[in-house]
């Protein structure tokens, strides 16, 4: 029945999560990626250096590039004070179909704005159709040309202010060669990367979190 890994991925935490509540939807998809069938989610070794840069930013308005089933979304969410305003970019209408059922089954679809569509097309509408003022933290996990495009973008958009926080997966493997080298040498970030490993692998990986400097 359940054609793709996605929906068979959905399956397992609807059948084996507790419904509300946050952890154990993302329990449930690091068991299911570690145990059955891998997947690009952030995963628990990456997602708990996560948590720790969201603690310390305490943001009001996140962004997210690429939902994918929503683990990150989750795993973020699970962290906000109420009020706050989660927007997550996801153009492929079957990921984000699935993204939509697991953030709302952990009891969080309230906090978060799945935006269908190209990151490309979504930030420039930000500030007017989403009354966005500035980003206060970026959590980008999307295609890895894309990183370096988007972070000029989100610039050019007037979306980041002094202390805006960029933290970007896979700066190792698959790796984001340009936008490292963008962030760490054009002189408007403060860059400190975090070194980790690859989602339920022994593979090295790491995140890099860029602060803007405004
Ligand atoms: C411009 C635009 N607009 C909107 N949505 C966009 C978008 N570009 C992509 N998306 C969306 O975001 C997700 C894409 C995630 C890409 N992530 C990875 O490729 C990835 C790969 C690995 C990996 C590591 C070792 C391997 F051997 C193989 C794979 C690990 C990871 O953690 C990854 O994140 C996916 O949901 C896609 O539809
Ligand atoms: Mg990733």
């Amino acid at each position: 029945l359940c054609q793709t890994k996605e929906q068979r991925i959905l399956d397992f935490v609807l059948k084996n999560a507790v419904r509300g509540d946050p952890q154990s939807v993302i329990d449930n998809i690091d068991k299911y990626c570690s145990q059955r069938e891998w997947s690009m989610n952030v995963g628990n070794e990456k997602g708990i250096i996560l948590d720790n840069v969201v603690k310390e930013s305490n943001p009001s308005t996140i962004l997210e590039l690429g939902t994918y089933c929503g683990y990150s979304a989750v795993r973020i969410c699970r962290l906000l004070k109420p009020g706050v305003r989660f927007f997550t970019v996801e153009f492929n209408p079957a990921y984000a179909a699935v993204a939509k059922q697991i953030i709302e089954f952990a009891g969080l679809i309230d906090k978060v704005q799945v935006l269908e569509g190209s990151t490309g097309d979504i930030i420039p509408q930000l500030k007017k159709k989403y009354e966005v003022d500035t980003l206060d933290f970026v959590f980008v996990d999307h295609w890895k040309d894309k990183y370096k495009p988007d972070t000029q973008l989100l610039e050019k958009c007037n979306l980041l202010r002094k202390g805006s926080v960029v933290l970007a997966d896979n700066v190792i493997v698959p790796g984001a060669p340009d936008f490292l080298e963008y962030v760490r040498n054009c002189g408007k970030y403060d860059c400190t990367n975090f070194p980790s490993f690859l989602e339920y692998m022994d593979e090295k990986d790491a995140l890099e979190k860029a602060v803007f400097r405004g």
